[in-house]
């Protein structure tokens, strides 16, 4: 352990007492697209859009001391321990000032589910889900060139992997609550978007 001070122990990260929060899960394999449609979905309908996976990267870029050890676990495709990713969503939320949220890439397993639901005690609106094929996936992210690690072959196939055995069980257990919204994520991107503009309708009114 280095000798900097954990300053989140300082911060109060209850939401202000009367203001609804909305939050819509993003979910779906690695390169289904999420990041694609969230920023489509920002532009029409007035949401933040919070990647989990951005928000790590910017933390281990910072410098922090969780910086080796988030840079291990995304070589690995592992998910990060929650307390990290959702301590790195609420400041997020916080400092966003606005009051819906779209938080792509969480929850990744049923520890961050829990740990989200116990911190925030927020229950997500619905789960956005993109259904695609692994094949298509695989090539979606081989092109990508964002130069981003853990888009080279190996890591796909762990992140795959980690997806199926952890992710998707999270996407069951919002089915059976009866919140999952799933897009077909295999056709052209303005395609997608139509899909979603229908499920984002009722917030059409709201949007800024
Ligand atoms: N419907 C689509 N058809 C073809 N290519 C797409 C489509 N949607 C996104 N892409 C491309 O696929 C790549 C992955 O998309 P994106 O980054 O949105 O996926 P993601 O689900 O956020 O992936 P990750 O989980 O790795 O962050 C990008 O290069 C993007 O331009
Ligand atoms: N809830 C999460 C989300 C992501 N990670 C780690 O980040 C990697 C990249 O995530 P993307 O959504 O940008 O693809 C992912 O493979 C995990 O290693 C996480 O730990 N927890
Ligand atoms: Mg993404």
């Amino acid at each position: 352990m280095g000798t900097m001070v954990d300053a989140s122990k300082d911060i109060d990260w209850s939401f202000p007492g009367d203001k609804k929060i909305t939050v819509v899960f993003v979910l779906g394999g690695p390169g289904s697209g999420k990041g694609t449609q969230c920023a489509n979905i920002v532009k029409h309908f007035g949401f933040t859009h919070l990647s989990a996976g951005d928000l790590l990267r910017a933390e281990k870029k910072s410098g922090s001391k969780n910086g080796t050890m988030i840079q291990n676990m995304m070589k690995e495709g592992k998910i990060v321990p929650s307390e990290v990713t959702v301590k790195l969503l609420q400041k997020a939320m916080l400092e966003s000032g606005n009051d819906k949220f779209l938080i792509d890439g969480f929850p990744r397993n049923e520890e961050n589910r829990a740990a989200f639901e116990n911190v925030t005690k927020i229950e997500p609106e619905f789960v956005l889900f993109f259904d695609c094929p692994e094949e298509e996936m695989e090539q979606r992210l081989l092109n990508r060139n964002q130069g981003r690690d853990d888009d080279n072959i190996e890591t796909i196939r762990k992140r795959f992997k980690v997806f199926v055995e952890s992710s998707l069980p999270v996407v069951e257990y919002y089915d059976s609550k009866g919140k999952v919204r799933k897009i077909d994520a295999a056709k052209p991107v303005d395609e997608v978007f139509k899909a979603v503009e229908v499920i984002f309708a009722p917030f059409n009114a709201e949007a800024v």
